[in-house]
């Protein structure tokens, strides 16, 4: 099956230090990717090569979008908004949400990138602009309850549990109408049931025929829902495949798991 997103040789450099080395690694569409390391390993800088954040030095990032008809073209270098309309969305490490927002106006922002209406037919308030706007608000309700979240929607975004303004930012990513959503340690602060759930809830965006690829650091909720995991360490890919061989690898246990993993 041709991979929805292909990485091929990626490096990054910042300065003297090469946050990626020579990483490969594919995405294949409609499963659930992990994507671990120790901290520096350089996670954060792939997923923000991935999202038009940083240019890479060097290497290629290939999208297949299901929405172009698996055309394969070339994202490196793309600037954020477009890899957003290409079908790239994220979440961030350190929550970003306007807290003095609403729920509801969280979510709107986010469809930015998919309205048509223009400036003009804002201030003119225009039919068109006012469909567009009543079409917004429905899909962003939509996301929102997708999420569980449907009736905070006019309270401020600061008001929320923590665990539900990271739910809060996948439902703002999930309203671009992503192929691909990038989950950056989507469980970091949540509590048991809170990750429990969100267990569910990264299933149900990948019934929705969004492909994940996810960044986290707890380790059995990675092992038990990621059908394939890269490991990176200080910027090198280390092992890339299922679960199973992941615990067992020894670079991987020896870099990052540590020797209790394997029992895990
Ligand atoms: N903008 C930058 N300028 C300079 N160095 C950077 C920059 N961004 C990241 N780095 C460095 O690149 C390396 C990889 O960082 P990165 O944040 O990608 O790691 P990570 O695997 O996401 O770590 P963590 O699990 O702690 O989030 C680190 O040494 C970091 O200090």
């Amino acid at each position: 099956m041709q991979p929805i997103l292909e990485i091929t040789n990626m490096s990054k450099r910042f300065g003297g230090l090469m946050a990626l080395n020579d990483v490969s690694f594919t995405i294949e569409p409609r499963t659930i990717k992990g994507l671990i390391g120790p901290n520096g390993a350089g996670k954060t800088t792939c997923f923000n090569c991935i999202t038009g954040v940083y240019k890479p030095t060097s290497g290629d990032i290939m999208l297949s979008s299901p929405r172009r008809n698996m055309e394969a073209m070339r994202i490196n270098g793309k600037k954020p908004e477009k890899v957003t309309e290409f079908g790239i969305a994220r979440t961030f490490q350190n929550i970003r949400l306007f807290s003095e927002l609403t729920v509801l106006d969280n979510v709107r922002i986010g469809r930015h990138p998919r309205t048509k209406s223009n400036f003009l037919g804002a201030v003119l308030r225009t039919p068109a602009h006012k469909r567009e706007e009543r079409e917004i608000v429905e899909a962003s309700m939509h996301w929102l309850d997708f999420v569980g979240l449907s009736r905070h929607a006019l309270e401020r975004a600061h008001s929320l549990s923590y665990g539900d303004q990271r739910r809060l930012e996948i439902a703002r990513a999930l309203s671009t109408e992503p192929s691909l959503i990038l989950l950056d340690e989507p469980a970091a602060g949540m509590n048991p049931r809170e990750t429990a759930e969100l267990k569910q809830l990264i299933f149900s965006i990948l019934e929705q025929d969004v492909t994940v690829l996810l960044i986290e650091h707890d380790m059995k909720l990675v092992m038990s829902i990621c059908s394939s995991i890269v490991v990176l360490d200080h910027g090198e890919k280390i092992a890339d495949g299922p679960p199973q061989s992941i615990k067992d690898d020894p670079r991987v246990i020896e870099a990052y798991l540590g020797r209790g993993a394997a029992d895990a």
